[in-house]
């Protein structure tokens, strides 16, 4: 029976849920050509595509870069289409997300999909606790990476986190270092994707006076300030090639050179690095070096997107809305918010949830937009037992992207054109705009946006309240009151951090706009690298044309 086979392909925790059974399950790809590509299905989900950063490249001119990716839930083999251009087919019908039995094909361009069970299946230990450090999960991949985590923590051994943004790397690598002999040491955090790369080398390795014009004072760098602690390198994918053998030997030899020193200065710091991109590709690639990869992958952990772990969804709320001041309760939420939460795909993860939340307690009119339009386009139920159709589910909660946004007038819950439009064309899970919509909310609007003045009234650019003030004074009064009218609902460091991730989101959209879309000139302009406009451009779900 298919119902029967696809139960014996899903995780299942036993052994008084201190255990998880994991089923191998192999993928075969025939190409167009008959070759016939074959891998193993895990917990992380495998992306099939023609681009090389897939974790199989199908070769096939009607393939999507990204098209469709698989994995094992609880559930079973589950596929789910990536957003292709030519639909993920079973029997002829489209599907967005489909649970496969053994055997049953799955057509993508002209190429091939099954699945296979091989009979065996590996155990794995999942801790008992729902957390780790300040990490919250209990799903089964949240227990199953606590409990490797665990493992690993005490050991000095290099890690590696891989995950989208938001997923809690971070807050990871911190509970390492707090479950490690190391706690008592600083927890240093460099992030290679936020720096520009000229300046890395000095921030790792520390410089004298004279390494380079402007460098007047010896600065130790990031490696030797982690002394008897831990260094969390961010974005490791992003460190320039060319620092790459600096850092492997430093890391082989436990030693450090300043720039511009002669002596070599000892250090003892634990690694923990992370990123968003698949490593492993790049290095098979040559973007990043092998050796290096291999020293720093001495343990690699995939964390797994929130929507890969929906069960965690109202644990993370209730403690979201717990640690609110004054603390809240799932009750306080509008009633079907829960549901409604975990049918949205969340592409910021846990930050974007966090966000959401607090916004969702401010603004509970905002709850109808939760269960807007399909996140991807309609999709047919395909006459296959063990699938089915996608949930409708939000593109979003936090309004049209050139909505009133959070510090304009207060009004009702956002309607109109932004509401229904496509995914595509609104930030997923990004907050309403701060600032007028003439920075332009995401690049995409642009095709519709007239430009218009950015600057709000009582603003420094605004002319009337720069040559006049005492109209300044009364309009600033009559703007400030409008414009900070919800936010004085937050506390100051939420409302700072509501703000500034506003005006961060608006700046980025407006640059990209000024430049035609265009990240590296974009990047030139904001003075950052283009990694960091990219890492931006996801925190934000959004897209550059
Ligand atoms: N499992 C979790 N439990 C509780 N909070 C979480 C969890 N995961 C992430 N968060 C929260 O979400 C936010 C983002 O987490 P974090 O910075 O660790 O993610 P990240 O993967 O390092 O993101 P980025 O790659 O963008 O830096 C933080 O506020 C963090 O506290």
């Amino acid at each position: 029976m298919v119902g029967d086979q696809a139960a014996s392909l899903t995780l299942t925790s036993f052994d008084q849920g201190k255990s998880l059974r994991l089923p191998s399950v192999r993928v075969l790809v025939t190409l167009p050509d008959r070759r016939v590509l074959e891998t193993q299905v895990g917990m992380s989900p495998l992306v099939f595509g023609t681009s090389s950063e897939c974790d199989v490249v199908v070769s096939d001119p009607l393939v999507s870069r990204r098209h469709c990716e698989i994995r094992l839930t609880e559930r079973g083999v589950l596929l789910r289409d990536l957003g292709s251009k030519n639909g993920t087919l079973i029997q002829g019908v489209p599907i967005l997300e489909a649970l496969l039995p053994p055997g049953v094909v799955v057509t993508v361009g002209t190429s091939q999909l099954t699945v296979r069970p091989t009979g065996t299946s590996a155990v794995l230990p999942l801790s008992a606790s729902t957390s780790f450090g300040r990490a919250l999960g209990q799903s089964l991949s949240m227990r199953a990476l606590f409990a490797k985590l665990e493992r690993a923590a005490p050991t000095d051994e290099t890690l590696l986190l891989l995950g989208e943004s938001g997923t809690g790397k971070e807050l990871l690598a911190r509970a390492v270092h707090e479950n490690s002999r190391r706690s008592g040491g600083p927890f240093v955090v460099v992030d290679c994707g936020a720096i520009a790369p000229s300046l890395i080398e000095g921030e790792l390795f520390g410089y004298v006076p004279g390494a380079f014009s402007g460098a007047t004072t010896t600065k130790p760098g990031l490696l030797e300030l982690a002394n008897r602690g831990t260094l969390f390198i961010d974005e490791i994918g992003e460190l320039p090639l060319d620092l790459q053998p600096k850092l492997l030997r430093a890391l082989e030899s436990r030693e450090v050179r300043r720039l511009g020193a002669k002596q070599f200065q000892p250090f003892d710091a634990r690694i923990v690095a992370a990123t968003h991109r698949n490593l492993r590709v790049k290095a098979t690639e040559g973007a990043f070096r092998q050796d290096l990869y291999f020293r720093l992958a001495v343990i690699e952990f995939h964390v797994p997107a929130l929507r890969e772990r929906r069960d965690d969804i109202p644990l993370l709320v209730e403690r979201i809305l717990e640690a609110r001041d004054p603390p809240r309760a799932l009750a306080d939420l509008p009633p079907h918010a829960l549901p409604l939460l975990q049918a949205y795909d969340w592409p910021g993860n846990v930050r974007e949830l966090r966000n959401a939340v607090a916004r969702l307690v401010l603004f509970p009119e905002l709850l109808p937009e939760l269960a807007g339009p399909s996140r991807t386009g309609s999709v047919t139920m395909p006459p296959v037992a063990g699938l089915r159709t996608a949930p409708p589910s939000s593109p979003g909660i936090l309004g049209p992207a050139s909505g009133p946004g959070i510090l304009g007038p207060a009004s009702g819950p956002a309607s109109g054109p932004g509401a229904d439009a496509p995914r595509s064309a609104r930030p997923g899970g990004a907050p309403p705009s701060a600032l007028p919509p003439a920075g332009g909310p995401h690049p995409d609007a642009t095709k519709a946006a007239a430009p218009r003045d950015a600057s709000p009234p009582g603003s420094a650019a605004d002319p009337k309240s720069a040559t006049d003030p005492a109209a300044d004074h009364v309009d600033l009064d009559g703007f400030a009151e409008k414009r900070l009218g919800r936010l004085l609902d937050l506390s100051l460091p939420e409302a700072r951090e509501v703000v500034l991730e506003e005006l961060e989101r608006s700046y980025v959209a407006a640059k990209l706009r000024q430049h035609g879309g265009n990240i590296s000139r974009a990047a030139d302009a904001m003075g950052v690298s283009r990694q960091l406009v990219h890492r931006l451009l996801e925190r934000h779900g959004m897209r550059a044309k």
